[in-house]
């Protein structure tokens, strides 16, 4: 499995980090600000959604430190601030997830970003958004014993189906 790397790590070390956090910064507007505000209202959604929302409440009791891990993870993917330090591939590897759980939270990831950023701080969000999530489903697969083919998406096999 191809190594899922969040931690906003890119070649050249913390000067090169702080260069390219600068200009996302600039050339997007996203700062720590717009991230706890975007985290937020995407896991009001998320909370809310028949689908996912039961997926979280069987995991997550007190979301106060749930959503601090996912603003510092957004932090860390979004401009590069090396601030999270978790393993979301096991994490999502162990869920009851497949295609339809991806899109879905895609799909809520979508509206909530366009609802809080400006359109290039949004766009920005959803093109690392799409990419995690895709590895994360081609990783999730795998832990099944699927190997996806390009482009093809996981599902999880029917309760007593074949
Ligand atoms: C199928 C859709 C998804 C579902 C149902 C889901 C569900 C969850 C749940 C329940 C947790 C908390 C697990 C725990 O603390 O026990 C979690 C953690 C997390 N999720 Fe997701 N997730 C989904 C997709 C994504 C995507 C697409 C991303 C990234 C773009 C993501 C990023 C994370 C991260 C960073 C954590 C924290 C992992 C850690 O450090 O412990 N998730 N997710």
């Amino acid at each position: 499995m191809s190594e899922l790397k969040v931690r906003g790590d890119p070649e050249g070390g913390p000067e090169r980090r702080a260069q390219l956090s600068a200009r996302v910064a600039a050339e997007t507007g996203i700062d720590e600000a717009m991230i706890d505000r975007l985290v937020r209202h995407f896991y009001g959604k998320v909370r809310g959604d028949p689908l996912l929302g039961p997926v979280f409440a069987a995991r997550i009791a007190d979301w106060e430190p749930h959503l601090r891990r996912m603003v510092d993870f957004w932090s860390s993917v979004a401009l590069y601030t090396g601030r999270y330090h978790g393993q979301p591939m096991p994490v999502h590897q162990a869920l009851p997830v497949d295609a339809v759980h991806f899109d879905r939270w895609l799909h809520l990831f979508e509206a909530a970003a366009g609802e809080v950023c400006p359109p290039a701080a949004a766009a920005h969000f959803l093109e690392r958004a799409r990419r995690i999530a895709a590895s994360l489903e081609l990783g999730r697969a795998m832990a099944d014993g699927v190997m996806l083919r390009p482009g093809e998406r996981y599902r999880l096999p029917e309760p007593g189906g074949a």
